[in-house]
């Protein structure tokens, strides 16, 4: 199992180029399955999420090809099964976005059920309720779950909370159906718009993205496209929090700031200089961060998939930081290896009180999911003395290259195999 070796103490100063977000490619990927024809895609990371899509798109009969680095092409001309194996399912929770598509075009889908994982139980209620509201019959058959339908319906869905894969699933369900679909609470997430933007070049009818209100037109069938992924906007706070952590001056090229109104502030608030353009950012940190208390919650808030690495800034920070995480119940697996750095945080249920220490110092630590990995490395990297973050697969799902592009900003970092 690969590991990182992290000598902490170095600025970070140079430039770096942000990769298309995961959390739009995979939707998008699985959206070519609601068309025959071909999709090309532009700026698609090279992450293991992708690869599990990929193979797991390969083995329905969907030609799949990856053209250089960020290109790739997807042709559902010759789909052969509808099923996605638990083997799959169990790696990429993701997975369940083929469920939408493969019921609306093809009438028909048996897709593993996710099961829980270590931020939270993360059910998929909400998915099966929407279908079911728009006519597929649905039954949950030895850990599958199988639903059927001649053709969807349009239908009236307000789900119970705000889901980002769910609006995503029925919306994708939504634009083969027959008749109109209104999704209520809908999630407003920069990766919803980015595939709502597929679906309309592909002949969908869509408005109100962006907004908690979405109304689809449903079409009798959806036609090739070409569409460049939006930047990652959680890549690139990543590493905003990383400079802000270890001090420096560097610059984001291909990010996208309007999307990380939440985070930019939050990190002006630490602090950080920031300045942007249409699609870059510039950072800039001299001495110490001050304790920025945060609370996670859907676009535009706070997003929850950034709250490990705040908080690996506001172990450092001059103050006291009270977070609430609000999205997931089980999202602070990062802290007690973050307490082995020196860290001093209490948690008491949803919150987690953050006193600020002078130094973190360097240990071996484990990563337990995607965005504490990355926490572990923002301490390692600010760190006084080696850090060691093993079981890096969890990184690996969600940042493309992290350890060459922390190398480039000038970090000592080491993947160990
Ligand atoms: C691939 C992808 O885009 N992943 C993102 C997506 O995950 P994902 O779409 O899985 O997260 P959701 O927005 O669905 O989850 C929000 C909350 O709703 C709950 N819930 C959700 C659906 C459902 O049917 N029933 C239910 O109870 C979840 O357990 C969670 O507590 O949004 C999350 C919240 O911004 C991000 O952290 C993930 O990075
Ligand atoms: C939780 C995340 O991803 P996923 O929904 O794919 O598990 C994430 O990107 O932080």
């Amino acid at each position: 199992m690969d590991k990182l070796l992290i000598q902490g103490g170095r600025p970070l100063q140079g430039e770096v180029v942000i990769s298309g977000a995961k959390n739009a490619a995979l939707p998008i990927l699985c959206a070519s399955l609601l068309t025959a024809d071909p999709l090309e895609l532009d700026n698609v990371p090279a992450l293991r999420d992708i690869g599990t899509t990929l193979t797991l798109l390969q083995r329905m009969g969907v030609r799949a090809e990856r053209k250089g680095e960020t290109h790739v092409t997807l042709q559902a001309d010759q789909v052969s099964s509808q099923e996605a194996p638990y083997e799959l399912v169990k790696t990429m929770r993701a997975s369940i976005l083929v469920l939408g598509p493969l019921v609306a075009r093809f009438g028909r889908a048996r897709v593993s059920l996710p099961g829980g994982c270590a931020i939270g139980q993360r059910p998929v209620d909400q998915h099966i309720k929407g279908l079911a509201a728009m006519g597929a019959r649905i039954r949950i058959e030895h850990g599958f779950v199988v639903a059927e339908a001649e053709r969807l319906r349009g239908a009236s869905i307000l789900t119970d909370m705000v889901t980002v894969t769910g609006t995503e699933n029925l919306m994708m369900a939504a634009a083969l159906a027959e008749g109109r679909t209104v999704l209520e609470n809908a999630a407003c997430e920069p990766e919803v718009v980015d595939l709502a933007k597929i679906l309309i070049a592909m002949g969908a009818h869509i408005e109100g993205h962006g907004t908690d209100r979405i109304v689809i037109e449903g079409v009798e069938r959806l036609h090739g496209a070409a569409h460049r992924i939006v930047p990652d906007r959680i890549e690139a706070g990543t590493f905003l929090c990383a400079v802000a952590a270890t001090g420096g001056d560097i610059i984001l090229r291909h990010a996208a700031p309007d999307t990380l109104g939440a985070v930019l502030d939050k990190l002006r608030d630490a602090g950080l200089e920031i300045t942007t353009g249409p699609d870059w950012i510039r950072a800039r940190m001299d001495g110490r961060p001050r304790a920025t208390g945060f609370r996670t919650s859907e676009y535009p808030g706070f997003p929850t998939d950034m709250q490990a690495q705040l908080m690996a800034l506001n172990t450092l920070a001059e103050g006291t930081a009270v977070i609430t995480e609000n999205i997931f119940e089980n999202r602070y697996m990062h802290v007690q290896e973050l307490h082995r750095m020196g860290a001093d945080i209490e948690i008491d249920g949803h919150t987690a009180v953050v006193q600020g220490v002078p130094q973190l110092l360097g240990a071996t630590v484990m990563a337990t999911d995607l965005r504490a990995s990355a926490s572990l490395v923002i301490a390692g990297l600010a760190a006084n003395g080696q850090t060691t973050v093993e079981r890096i697969y969890h990184l690996d799902r969600g940042y493309e290259r992290m350890e060459r592009k922390l190398q480039a900003l000038g970090a000592d970092i080491q993947r160990i195999q």
